[in-house]
């Protein structure tokens, strides 16, 4: 027997434990009755850092992304007729592979996508370090996203150049109204912005202790000294990511477990500054999804 998508409330006795903070939901994805037990995923709330879905595979956690990702990409476009999204690059591109299988491919209106980078290395296209190539080899390349629907970064300009160009660019789409703007900030409010975490809680390419954080007017800025190579890129500011829709942050492995804690948990003033802490968006929907190693230190779910 096939059980899929039930939600159940854990009873109250199994939550001694946990903050009452959190409604708790046990949600199991695509399995048997007998598997139910092993292949549950824990999915919770909590006041500003948003819904924290916690899944036991990577299988899981991506069917339950495809699913969250096709049914926000129906919601904006019966609502505003177009969904726009922007993709980061790095372990969330494959999390986001089964959106290219069946049902997803068939039933998503993929014509009506418009697909940004919130974070961009300034490498060519072509280049294997290139956000956008990653995305066009595993993602859109396998799905029917209209061409000129795609908005890479110009790769034959300098950092600074490159971002200030996309700024352009996502300011005209602002002004036609295919992308929304927010009424909190007068930033773009994208429908969509996908973000990974690295270990040391970077999103997109918003490092720790970097003058990048303070960035409060552009939409778009560069940083030629990344920590993390390669040293020039162009990333959205937290003033845009916190004007979006909805935000998601993907982030697996036991190596991003301190900096899940440090980003969701209710934590010490030291963590205010970690850039996932500050992804708080002002009126849209933070989601975390995480696999249980990189869940494993948060305090809640323990
Ligand atoms: O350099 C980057 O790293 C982050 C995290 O990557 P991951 O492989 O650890 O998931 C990514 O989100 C960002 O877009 C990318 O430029």
């Amino acid at each position: 027997m096939l059980i899929n998508h039930y939600s159940v409330f854990i009873p109250i006795s199994l939550l001694d434990s946990v903050d009452r903070q959190f409604d708790y939901i046990l949600r199991g994805c695509h399995c048997s009755a007998r598997s139910l037990a092993r292949n549950m995923a824990f999915e919770g709330s909590m006041k500003d850092r948003g819904e924290v879905r916690i899944h036991e595979s990577l299988d899981e956690l991506s069917t339950d992304l495809a699913d969250y990702i096709a049914e926000l990409s129906e919601v904006s476009v019966k609502e505003h007729g177009v969904f726009t999204v922007a993709l980061s690059g790095g372990s969330l591109i494959n999390l986001m592979r089964k959106l290219c299988d069946a049902p997803y491919n068939k039933t998503v209106d993929w014509s009506k996508w418009y697909i940004f980078w919130a974070d961009e290395r300034v490498v060519a296209k072509t280049h294997v370090d290139s956000n956008y190539k990653l995305a066009k080899d595993h993602l859109f390349s396998k799905l029917p996203i209209v061409p000129s629907h795609v908005y890479p970064i110009n790769d034959s300009l300098t950092a600074e150049e490159a971002a200030s160009d996309y700024k352009f660019v996502i300011r005209q789409l602002v002004r036609i109204r295919v992308i929304n703007v927010s009424n909190i900030s007068d930033c773009p409010k994208f429908d969509l912005i996908l973000l990974g975490m690295g270990p040391d809680g970077h999103v997109a390419s918003l490092f720790p202790n970097h003058s990048v954080l303070e960035e409060k007017n552009e939409w778009v800025t560069f940083i030629t000294n990344s920590p993390k190579p390669p040293p020039e890129r162009i990333t959205f500011t937290l003033p845009v990511i916190n004007s979006a829709a909805n935000v998601v942050v993907v982030a697996t492995g036991g190596g991003k477990a301190e900096a899940a804690s440090m980003a969701i948990d209710d934590v010490g003033p030291e963590c205010l500054g970690l850039p996932a802490r500050m992804v708080q968006p002002g009126v849209g929907k933070l989601v975390w999804f995480l696999d249980n190693e990189a869940a494993s230190k948060l305090k809640r779910f323990s």
